[in-house]
């Protein structure tokens, strides 16, 4: 079945985008983001209505999106030009080689001196001079987005007829600004000053996949977030006894629960993923369910046994009809699903080298699904396919096998290259290119690499995609769509992100991720406070729609879990087996290095460098640093990157804390340790972490840090010890972190802290705080590790995808 997609719509929606952002006054938005921040206010907040639980129709949802979605345009403009503080602003020099006029906007033809940093999707401001600095501000500047990137030119789209001024009407209103802004463009040889302002990509595609609700498959469940196709015995789907034993064998409870939901034919199925609870386990037990499940219509008490004819004895025809009827969506067929596969032979790509074998498929296989698997970013996605290159998933008979799988997009980590379509296509041309010259001497076609790409997409079983390049032109060229699509690190998207992959067509939609652990990166402080930053995962969870819980936790210390488990999880979190024990590690013998203190820098103080925006306390570096040296200098196996962490909530700190590290260990410091702030640790885990709180005042409150989610991520990424450094009086403004406090005083591991600090760890003091021997199981690292630390620690130094996402670094600060 080709999918529907309606690209002539995709097409209206994205020039109706491009006219409203286009047509924007940039010096405008500059002035009414500085009122906003001096008034704390905003006039927009008079249009913009609060993101609800659900909603009544499509216009009452679009009615609520569709501007706070603008909002964040206009944040992301903002922010294009403030991105970095330290970066000054760059401006391009221009001529004009040619324009043409279509449809109401201007395509000016370029030529850019210093342009390599200019992509296409780009936004750019043309104007007749630079500003900025106190220089006189342009009489004739415009927006201008980037059509097309040639090595010489670039083609920009334009809307020179005037100002959007209302979303519901997109009236125009003349404009002097513009209007001056067309000889500049139209006529050839003018000189043009050029500002990269920030990438639309992203954006632009979450808007259009916004405004075709209406065509998304579930469209009503999305609006309602109620469930009124209850699934029914006669949907769910089953598995076989082999499969059914090793999912038993290998997963919790709790992860078996959300594998039933999923067999349920629940149209969508929750799973929220508390800290180190297995969530790709998880995911990779469903894909090993539903590629090998079958109807239980077909074994139901409702037919009568005798009637049914079994596997061998059914003819060719009547396994086509069951195939159409547990998959109708397998109507107008892929071409490889009109032949029934010969057994042992389904064809796969080359994957990493391992021993698993390609998927054995008999000839009573009667369904073949085809799963697109998604996250918000690179490295939750890597993180996924690399484990499915490492173990495979498995079949009905309970054989590991590598599946078919591609993984499509920019920046794949570099040891999952072996799936990523870039590889594939060279692969597949490379093995052509022996066949070419004997085609081309019979006349016969070429394979283009459109073409090629677009096979192999059709082919694989599994696709891997970033939420952001779901919506990207490779899929509208797709046969069929996806019968399945599972989004991982769901909490951590935006609602208008989460319906991008499912434009490509689903029968059945996962959303995994924790609302309890850090929500999306939302510049627009007012569109975050209007409820744009909540994931639809948490509109489903508020809405009462059933979320399974994954329960079980296999990273952390028991003492580590008591907190957050209490806190954030009415107390459900359970420990794995053994855990106590795996995590027992020698420096708990001393109480200040035990599995959950907190230190409290009484006498520190917080700083904001730059006047505004992010935070730092230099005292709670200078003891961080002491700490450090302790503990390295006792337990040297930690002096690694891949096993001790410092986390912080603030970028300034961050950089700080860096920038000592470096001067007492030189430019390989980042090998010793691994410094970053919590955003950047949203999904890793290290032996033992150090969370430096920063914020220490007298009477001021604690900014972000005070963000439950946040303070979540902060204290469990240790698996032995987490070691809080913060202000305790400051702290204990905040209701959660006066409980945080709390339980240390109680536990007698609130230490406190006065200068100097390196007398904290003297001989006499340390003694003091032995608490016995303990034995350390922290030799070998669990396996993983490794994975962790290459893609997720490789993603650190990207601080953003080129879809625009933030990147593992963090990409905000409380300002
Ligand atoms: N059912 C299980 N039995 C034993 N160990 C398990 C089980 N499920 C997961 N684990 C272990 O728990 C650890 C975390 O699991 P996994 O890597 O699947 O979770 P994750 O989703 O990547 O992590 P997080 O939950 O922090 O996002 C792994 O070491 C994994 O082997």
């Amino acid at each position: 079945m080709a999918i529907d997609k309606n690209n002539l719509d995709e097409e209206a929606l994205s020039l109706r985008f491009y006219k409203i952002v286009l047509s924007w006054d940039y010096l405008r938005l500059l002035k009414e983001s500085d009122r906003k921040k001096g008034k704390g206010d905003d006039d927009n907040a008079l249009v913009l209505k609060k993101a609800k639980n659900s909603y009544k129709d499509v216009q009452d949802y679009l009615a609520t999106f569709e501007p706070l979605l603008f909002e964040e345009v206009k944040a992301q403009i903002i922010q294009g030009k403030k991105d970095d503080d330290e970066e000054e602003t760059l401006w391009m020099k221009a001529v004009t080689v040619g324009c043409s006029e279509i449809d109401g906007f201007h395509f000016p033809m370029i030529s850019c001196s210093d342009s390599e940093s200019i992509q296409q999707n780009d936004l750019l401001l043309l104007s007749n001079k630079e500003f900025g600095d106190g220089k006189r501000l342009p009489t004739a500047y415009a927006f201008a987005l980037v059509e097309d990137r040639r090595p010489d030119k670039i083609r920009l789209r334009m809307h020179l007829s005037g100002e959007v001024k209302q979303l519901n009407t997109q009236e125009i209103e003349a404009c002097s600004r513009l209007l001056s802004m067309r000889p500049l463009v139209t006529e050839n040889a003018k000189l043009l000053h050029v500002l990269k302002i920030c990438s639309l990509s992203t954006i632009a595609r979450e808007y259009v996949a916004l405004r075709s609700v209406s065509s998304l498959p579930f469209k009503d469940l999305i609006l309602s977030a109620a469930d009124s196709n209850r699934s029914t015995e006669d949907h769910a789907w089953k598995i076989s006894r082999p499969l059914k034993e090793f999912l038993e064998s290998n997963h919790n409870k709790s992860q078996l629960d959300a594998i039933n939901a999923g067999l349920s034919r629940k149209t969508f199925v929750l799973i929220q993923g508390p800290p180190g609870t297995g969530k790709t386990q998880t995911i990779l037990g469903i894909l090993s369910a539903i590629l090998h499940a079958t109807p239980t219509r077909v074994h139901s008490n409702r037919v009568k046994l005798s009637s049914v004819k079994r596997g061998p004895e059914l003819s060719m025809s009547d396994k086509y009809k069951h195939w159409g009827q547990a998959s109708p969506w397998l109507g107008g067929i892929n071409p490889l699903d009109q032949e029934m596969p010969i057994d042992g032979d389904d064809g796969f790509f080359p994957t990493s080298g391992n021993d698993l074998k390609p998927e054995v498929v008999n000839s009573s296989r009667k369904y073949r699904v085809r799963v697109l698997v998604c996250a918000p970013s690179n490295s939750a996605l890597d993180e996924i396919v690399l484990r499915i290159l490492n173990t495979g998933i498995r079949d009905e008979n309970d054989r590991a096998y590598s599946p078919k799988i591609v993984r499509i997009g920019l920046k794949a980590h570099h040891s999952v290259q072996a799936v990523s379509m870039d590889y594939l296509v060279e692969q597949r041309l490379s093995g052509m290119d022996s066949q070419i010259g004997d085609r081309q001497k019979q006349g016969g076609p070429v394979k283009d690499k459109d073409s090629i790409r677009a096979s192999i997409l059709d082919e694989a079983v599994i696709v891997f995609s970033t939420l952001s390049f779901s919506a990207s032109p490779v899929f509208t060229k797709l046969n069929r769509g996806f019968d399945v699509v599972i989004i991982d690190e769901a909490a951590q998207a935006v609602e208008p992100s989460t319906l991008l992959p499912l434009s490509n067509g689903c029968k059945q939609v996962f959303l995994v991720g924790d609302p309890v652990q850090l929500p999306a990166t939302v510049i627009s402080p007012i569109a975050g406070k209007f409820g744009y930053c909540t994931s639809l995962f948490e509109r489903f969870q508020r809405a009462g729609y059933p979320v399974q819980m994954l329960k079980t936790q296999y990273r952390m210390h028991p003492e580590i879990r008591n907190f957050p488990s209490r806190e954030f999880y009415k107390e459900a979190l359970e420990d794995g087996p053994d855990i106590e024990e795996q995590t027992k590690r020698s420096w708990h013998e001393y109480r200040c290095f035990g599995p959950f203190c907190f230190f409290d820098i009484h006498d520190g103080k917080e700083s904001q460098p730059s006047g505004s925006g992010s935070w730092q306390n230099v005292d709670e570096v200078e003891f961080v640093l002491a700490m450090y040296h302790k503990l390295v200098s006792r337990y040297p196996e930690l002096k690694s990157s891949s096993r001790l962490a410092i986390i912080s909530p603030y970028r300034h700190q961050v950089k700080l804390l860096r920038q000592k590290f470096r001067e007492t260990f030189g430019v390989e410091s980042d090998k010793v340790v691994d410094i970053n702030t919590v955003d950047g640790f949203q999904g890793r885990e290290k032996d033992v972490a150090i969370f430096s709180c920063v914020r220490a005042s007298k009477d001021k409150g604690i900014g972000f840090v005070a963000d439950y989610r946040r303070m979540n991520v902060g204290i469990t990424r240790a698996r032995s010890s987490v070691l809080v450094v913060g202000s305790a009086s400051t702290l204990r403004r905040d209701a959660r972190w006066q409980n945080l406090v709390e339980s240390a005083e109680k536990r007698n591991v609130l230490h406190k802290v006065s200068k100097p600090y390196a007398e904290f760890f003297s001989q006499e003091n340390l003694k003091l705080m032995q608490v016995e021997v303990v034995h350390d199981k922290s030799e070998a690292p669990p396996e993983d590790m490794d994975i962790e630390v290459s893609i997720a620690a490789e993603a650190d130094q990207a601080p953003q995808d080129d879809w625009g996402y933030a990147g593992e670094e963090g990409g905000y600060d409380e300002d």
